[in-house]
């Protein structure tokens, strides 16, 4: 059995790819896999270094509003489709799994024009526009959020199956992690995390939060600022007065490797709304405050957000509210008001889905069945 699975750029695409990939190989262990990807995305480190056969082809990305803007681009377009259409040719797979990013866009459709299936994986509640094109061409979509089917074509064949989340995050143990940290009983613990990059904007308006709760015994803190800020933050909150030795409940962290520990000890979390980290909080049925990183392609985390939010799992500020104070009065109403911590709590439980690899992968291998029968 030969599957290609395509989808690359930005890590956004490429772990989720990877997840699927690692699912396929475990699930059929005789499966020869291909990962087609660029030369010069993210997934042309990682990807070897998971010990994937990769092979590249040359994308352009496309112009979404000014479509005659890609008029020049043209020759490029093509090359990459004609490079495409040779390698699903040569490797002849049974099928190709798409996740999204221009590299995906000449993969699918040559290997859907050969008629070959395809099943495509979107992350985000508002699609990206590869897989919006290609929706149709597609067997099935598996979808993280159904709010995001209202911007598929009818004809697609929808699947809402969620975002593979990383297993550490999924096996990592409460009052294990709770004690590593240090952690008493009935101490409410805070993660704020401003995505991988961190985030300027919540990491100032943290500060008058840390100004309030440090040396409050019933509280912790963890923040992560990013590697970028970390120096010049931890500056700041020193000229705050805030001594952080003295004190001992907020720890401050340019970036954390084993993020699950975190997690499985939290009792409520802050941050963007990226895909991942959003299945990765609400698999863990935490309650969060999110604040959608404002300049992500067509608003998207802010589509994501707002889904988490209306399910009641959520609550939602938006970046340029931080400014106002509203994230210090949303903390303290949390930490005032147990009980709707505990619903919000209630509420991502009902959305995780800890299963999202194994509901993802019978859509794959029922397409796989199917196809042969
Ligand atoms: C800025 C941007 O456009 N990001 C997009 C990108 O997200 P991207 O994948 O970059 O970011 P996410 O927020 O979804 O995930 C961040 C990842 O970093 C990990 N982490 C973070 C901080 C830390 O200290 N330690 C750590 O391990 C988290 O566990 C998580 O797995 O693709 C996603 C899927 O298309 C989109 O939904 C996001 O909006």
């Amino acid at each position: 059995m030969r599957i290609i699975i395509t989808g690359g750029g930005t890590g956004g695409h490429v772990y989720p790819a990877l997840a699927i990939a690692r699912g396929l190989h475990q699930a059929r262990p005789e499966a020869e896999l291909l990962y087609i990807g660029t030369a010069r995305g993210l997934e042309a480190d990682v990807v070897p270094r998971a010990g994937l056969p990769f092979a590249t082809i040359t994308v352009q990305g496309l112009e979404r509003r000014r479509i005659w803007k890609n008029v020049p681009a043209l020759a490029k377009i093509i090359r990459g489709l004609g490079e495409a259409w040779f390698q699903v040719r040569r490797f002849r797979p049974e099928l190709v799994v798409g996740t999204g990013g221009y590299v995906s866009g000449p993969v699918c459709l040559a290997a859907a024009l050969q008629g070959i299936p395809v099943v495509l994986h979107e992350q985000n509640a508002f699609p990206g526009l590869t897989n919006r094109l290609l929706a149709t061409m597609a067997r099935a979509v598996c979808l993280t959020f159904p709010e995001a089917a209202g911007r598929f074509s009818r004809r697609a064949r929808l699947v809402t199956t969620g975002l593979p989340v990383r297993p550490e995050i999924l096996r990592a143990d409460r009052s294990v992690s709770r004690q590593q940290l240090g952690l008493r009983e009935a101490q409410l613990f805070i993660v704020v995390v401003g995505g991988s990059q961190g985030a300027k904007s919540i990491n100032q308006a943290m500060l008058p939060v840390l100004k309030e709760l440090a040396g409050r015994p019933a509280v912790s803190i963890l923040q992560v600022t990013g590697r970028r800020d970390y120096e010049v933050y931890l500056q700041q909150v020193r000229e705050r007065g805030i001594d952080l030795d003295k004190y001992g409940n907020i720890t401050i962290k340019p970036y954390i490797y084993d993020l699950e520990h975190a997690l499985a000890a939290a009792d409520l979390v802050i941050g963007r709304a990226g895909a991942s980290f959003l299945a990765e909080i609400l698999a863990r049925g935490l309650p969060s405050i999110l604040i959608p990183y404002p300049h992500a392609a067509a608003n998207h985390q802010e589509y994501n957000a707002r889904a988490v939010a209306r399910k009641g799992a959520a609550i939602l500020i938006l970046d340029r509210e931080l400014k106002g104070g509203r994230l210090h009065q949303a903390i303290n109403h949390l930490l005032a008001d147990r009980g709707r911590l505990q619903a919000m709590a209630a509420a991502a439980v009902r959305l995780g889905r800890p299963d999202a690899l194994e509901a993802i992968l019978e859509v794959i291998l029922a397409e796989l069945d199917r196809s042969k029968g």
